[in-house]
């Protein structure tokens, strides 16, 4: 089968809502070349794992690259591509050089082009993410080892706004809590959630294909029994309340879901946010505030917000 490669030259601040628009046209492993890649630390106890050549990262901004099968709909899928990415500056997301070029490949290309990319990376204190079909054994008897394979799904585990959403969870789950994931995307929140010693984790999402590529991630890392992942919009299901809420998703959608989130959380529960570019940070940070929250920390990566509020047990609403 042909694939054709699309790629779209942008800014950090554009690539979680360009890989959104990707995913939603079908396209298949978003490829992320960012040349803050080629400096980042890398833990030395992994050795040699991967070499990140220049080569194949572009000079200024970040290039993404997704695969769309070559069918008869391919340049109308392309064009609403375009159409969807141009519309983000309405919402103030500057998308860069919004460069969108189309290449052919082969499938055995497609395969092992995104796969170049993805390698096990130590992105908390203790949590490593590797792909399900890389055979990684953990350094320490303290490591914990998340096997993704994201498939069509957003969540490699490596994008910043997951990486911090991975820590605060490090940071906030203790053990026999129950977490709902709101936007599990490929599964990693909730997965790391369970091997962090939560109970019981509910994980939703919109998009059929997320809620497929997490069910098979919690197969492929057995927590079926404390893991249930199900199709859905937001909190529109959700009748429990919940220790720990994980939301890695738009400032917007996170503002539309405030009031509900805190409904859904126990008394002394955490919110964990992420997917907030630095100048919505504001925004978010109100719109807990106002739900009832209390803002617990502010953290930052690469342009990338996360925050963590809590619902005081005293200041109910
Ligand atoms: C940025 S990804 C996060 C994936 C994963 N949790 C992570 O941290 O890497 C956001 C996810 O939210 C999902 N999503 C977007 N809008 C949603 C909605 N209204 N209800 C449920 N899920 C939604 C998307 O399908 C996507 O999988």
């Amino acid at each position: 089968m042909k694939w054709s490669e699309i790629s779209i030259h942008t800014t950090q601040e554009a690539v979680e809502p360009i890989s959104h628009i990707l995913h939603e046209a079908g396209a298949g492993g978003v490829v992320i070349e960012d040349p803050a890649d080629l400096f980042k630390e890398r833990d030395t106890k992994f050795g040699e794992i991967f070499q990140l050549s220049a080569d194949d990262y572009p000079e200024d901004g970040v290039i993404l690259k997704a695969y769309l099968q070559m069918n008869s709909f391919l340049s109308e899928t392309v064009d609403n591509i375009k159409q969807a990415v141009t519309q983000l500056e309405f919402y103030d997301i500057d998308i860069g050089r919004n460069e969108v070029i189309l290449n052919e490949v082969h499938e055995e290309e497609w395969a092992t082009a995104w796969k170049k990319y993805y390698k096990p990376v130590k992105v908390g204190e203790r949590i490593t993410i590797s792909p399900s079909w890389e055979n990684y054994n953990r350094v320490t008897e303290n490591e914990i080892v998340v096997q993704l394979d994201p498939g069509m799904a957003f969540g490699t585990g490596t994008h910043p706004t997951t990486v911090l959403c991975i820590q605060a969870l490090e940071r906030y789950i203790k053990g026999k809590e129950s977490v709902l994931d709101v936007g599990t995307g490929s599964g990693v929140l909730a997965i790391a959630s369970a091997k962090l010693g939560a109970s019981s984790i509910e994980a939703i999402d919109l998009d059929e294909v997320a809620v497929e590529a997490a069910l098979d991630n919690v197969k492929i890392n057995e927590v079926e029994s404390s893991v249930n992942v199900t199709q859905g919009n937001l909190l529109d299901h959700i009748t429990g309340t919940y220790d720990v809420l994980a939301a890695n998703i738009l400032a917007e959608v996170i503002v539309e879901m405030s009031e509900d989130a805190y409904k859904a959380l126990k008394p002394g529960g955490v919110i964990i946010t992420s997917g907030i570019i630095e100048k919505k940070r504001n925004l978010v940070k109100e719109s807990l505030t106002q739900a009832g929250f209390q803002i617990i920390e502010v953290v930052e990566m690469e342009g990338w917000v996360a925050i963590a509020a809590e619902k005081k047990a005293e200041e109910q609403k």
